[in-house]
């Protein structure tokens, strides 16, 4: 196994990242939240977009994780080569591409895309898959680790208000490549329960580095006691 995939074992990935037009949609305000994630026992980053992925890659010494989410069709998460490449250019030492079964709108396979990554920059792959089909599909097309990150986020999936462990689980069960755990994880007992369903490691980003989301969730929490 790579020796960075290893280094995740059991571990936390923080993911860092703020949507259009929000006020922390800032490089410079990614790589400090970064940092402190960082300082909180953060094994790895997951971040968004090639400044953001630049940015941290110079100030925070962890595997690094980049995405580039792109476009309005239903892939938007790394959609084509040229997203990965630009990703893995950018400084990340993990490409998250979407891992789905659907259709990529440069045409290419996964498989492909997986396989132009690996040889034109070294960079690994996490594929974002949101089923149990999908995630040994991206296995066996050569993905360093899948992640259950579009549970949920596919026309076919069903969005519970927590993580979808069980699909952890079956995962864990069927493939040999390391499953990373990751989508609405919100509290540290969920984070745990993820391990103990099989995650290699868990990535958790709204409920550590969302503050407009979680004064949601406690605005909403007093409202509904008033
Ligand atoms: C579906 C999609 O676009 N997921 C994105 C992928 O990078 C992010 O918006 C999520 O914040 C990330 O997956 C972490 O999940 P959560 O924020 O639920 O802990």
């Amino acid at each position: 196994m790579n020796a960075l995939v290893a280094q995740l074992r059991h571990r936390l990935v923080v993911s860092c990242q703020a949507y259009p037009g929000e006020p922390m949609r800032d490089p410079d305000t990614m790589r400090r939240v970064a940092l402190a994630a960082a300082d909180g026992g953060a094994a790895g980053i997951r971040a968004q977009g090639l400044a953001d992925i630049a940015a941290i890659r110079d100030a925070v010494d962890l595997p690094l994780i980049g995405l580039w989410k792109d476009g309005d069709d239903d892939v938007f998460i790394t959609p084509t080569l040229d997203h990965a490449l630009a990703v893995a250019r950018a400084g990340a030492h993990v490409v998250a591409l979407d891992g789905t079964s659907r259709p990529r709108p440069d045409g290419r396979t996964l498989a492909e895309t997986v396989a132009a990554v690996h040889e034109r920059t070294g960079a690994l792959v996490m594929a974002d898959c949101a089923t149990l089909d999908e995630g040994i599909a991206a296995a066996e097309a050569g993905a360093d680790v899948v992640g259950t990150t579009l549970a949920g986020y596919t026309s076919y999936t069903r969005k519970g208000p927590g993580p979808d462990l069980d699909l952890v689980a079956r995962l864990a069960r069927e493939i040999d490549v390391p499953v990373v755990a990751e989508g609405r994880i919100h509290t540290p007992a969920q984070a745990a329960q993820a391990l103990r369903a099989g995650a290699w490691a868990v990535v958790v980003g709204t409920a550590i580095t969302h503050p407009t989301t979680i004064t949601g969730w406690f605005a909403s929490a007093m409202a509904d006691a008033r």
